[in-house]
């Protein structure tokens, strides 16, 4: 069978089920796809070698009755994930020769559920940006273009290596992680799905830290389905994450039944924003309506702090970013600067965290450690906490009021050109959050759908937000939204 690198988990897991294939076959054809694909950048640490090896026990595996749903099948994970034995660098310099002595729970889970791991994808550095530009090792390249514009567009970020692998099938599925929309956001700009699961549905263990009251890991995958297999594999309680939650996984897969009769969806007009473009407008009332065909019945509603949202995040999540990286000191991991006769401790700290982080990890430390200091805690940071906890509650009144769902676009445009962003002020660059940051803020779940496309051909997404822990509700709308938007444009190979 040939192509095989092109299916999705559920088609590949179902072949593999009925003997049609096996996990080598999709294992060896993901890698040849993967070294053809150097031009996107994507796959950062390529494993080869302890891919096929966990192909081959998947396949002995396979022979008997009780394999797990994951089972031989390909995926990528995020440079973010701590893999034992394989460099973990975060996309930074200063995670420089990280091999870890341990598994995170989430690809420990994946492998458990017999998941094998084609290498390590790139990343914006420590998960901050949106672009993939801030990585150490270059940015990852979109495998979709603008009609017949050669010029190279970014896949998004955070999460932009596993979005063009996805887009690109170079593998079935990846791993992602969302903070301020990192998974949502890569995934609707290249035409993927990508759920953020409600905080504390996957375990944060081993996940290297960025901000840890929004960090979320969650699948970005070809299908809803797919998001649902994956998402299941991928979740539980973790007793070593004290914020992972100590609820029963449900099967996903099963409660995608695409009827949504009945379904309350809520319009909330905050997000209707000034100078939205007109194509992105337009694709929200298109999926209103196709969930209104589908059954659903549609709501105004409002979120009304949902313009303080942005400087929220861009306050709380920096103050944690720079608590956590603060481990980073030249010492306990990676990268040391080179001293001169004379220098001290302080001197070693110095240098070392000079060169080891990028120009916005550094931006982003500074921020935090300003919004937290003694003089301005109060004024940045304990009002933003005051700002989050209205936003939760904005949200906790309209699914008290009955509302099952909220459609909102899930970015302001379709994917900008690499360098576009770059030299503007970072603000910008930050603005890409607007859809996506609430729901991190509220630890809601969010999913992005793939459900147009703009005028040069490139895919558009929309974004639906659950209630907590209603995962397999959120997947059940997202798939009745995706049945009826019938996204199935794929970029032409150019690379
Ligand atoms: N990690 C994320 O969710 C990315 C977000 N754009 C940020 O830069 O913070």
């Amino acid at each position: 069978m040939t192509d095989l690198n092109k299916l999705g988990l559920a088609e590949a897991r179902d072949l593999l089920r009925k003997g049609e294939t096996t996990s080598v076959e999709l294992t060896q054809s993901c890698l040849t796809a993967i070294d053809a694909a150097g031009a996107l950048n994507a796959f950062v640490h390529k494993t080869p070698e302890l891919a096929l090896e966990r192909a081959k026990a998947a396949d002995e595996r396979l022979k008997g009755d009780n394999a797990p749903a994951m089972c031989g099948l390909p995926i990528g994970i995020k440079d973010l994930f701590c893999t034992k034995g394989v460099d973990t660098q975060a996309g930074s310099r200063i995670l420089e020769g990280f091999k870890p002595e341990y598994e995170s729970t989430v690809s420990q889970n994946l492998i458990d559920n017999g998941a094998v791991m084609l290498g390590k994808l790139n990343m914006d550095e420590f998960a901050m940006g949106s672009s993939n530009e801030t990585s150490i090792y270059g940015n990852a390249v979109s495998p979709w273009r603008r009609g017949n514009d050669d010029a190279e567009l970014t896949p998004g970020g955070s999460s932009g290596g596993s979005a063009a692998a996805v887009a690109a099938d170079l593998c079935l599925a990846a791993t992602g992680t969302d903070t301020g929309g990192s998974i949502r956001q890569p995934a609707a700009f290249t035409g993927t799905v990508g759920i953020k699961p409600t905080y504390g549905r996957c375990s944060r263990w081993g996940t290297v830290a960025f901000a840890s009251s929004l960090d979320q890991a969650g699948p970005m995958t070809k299908s809803v389905r797919d998001a649902a297999i994956m998402l299941e594999a991928m979740c539980g309680h973790d007793a070593k994450d004290s914020t992972s939650a100590d609820l029963a996984v449900p099967n996903f897969e099963a409660m995608l039944t695409g009827d949504i009769k009945g379904k309350k969806i809520g319009i909330p007009k905050e997000y209707c924003m000034d100078g939205m473009p007109g194509e992105i407008e337009q694709l929200w009332a298109d999926g209103t309506a196709m969930l209104k065909a589908a059954g659903a019945e549609i709501v105004d509603i409002s979120l009304p702090h949902t313009k303080y949202a942005l400087p929220a995040y861009y306050v709380i999540a920096p103050a944690e970013a720079s608590s956590n990286l603060a481990r980073y000191d030249g010492v306990r991991y990676g990268h040391r600067a080179t001293l001169e006769a004379g220098d001290g401790i302080t001197e070693m700290y110095e240098k070392t965290r000079a060169e080891g982080f990028g120009h916005e990890v550094q931006r982003r430390v500074m921020i935090g450690t300003y919004v937290l200091s003694a003089g301005f805690y109060d004024a940045y940071y304990n009002r933003a906490r005051r700002v989050r906890t209205l936003i939760k509650k904005d949200f906790e009144d309209v699914f008290a009021a009955g509302v099952d769902a909220i459609l909102t676009p899930a970015t302001p445009s379709a994917a900008f050109g690499l360098g576009e962003m770059t030299d503007a002020d970072p603000v910008k660059m930050y603005l890409n959050d607007v859809f996506t940051v609430t729901v991190n803020l509220a630890g809601l779940p969010g999913i992005a759908v793939p459900t147009g496309l703009d005028a040069q051909g490139l895919p558009l997404g929309l974004q639906l937000i659950g209630k907590p822990w209603e995962e397999g509700d959120l997947l059940n709308t997202a798939y009745a939204l995706e049945t009826a938007a019938g996204f199935v444009a794929k970029p032409g190979k150019w690379w």
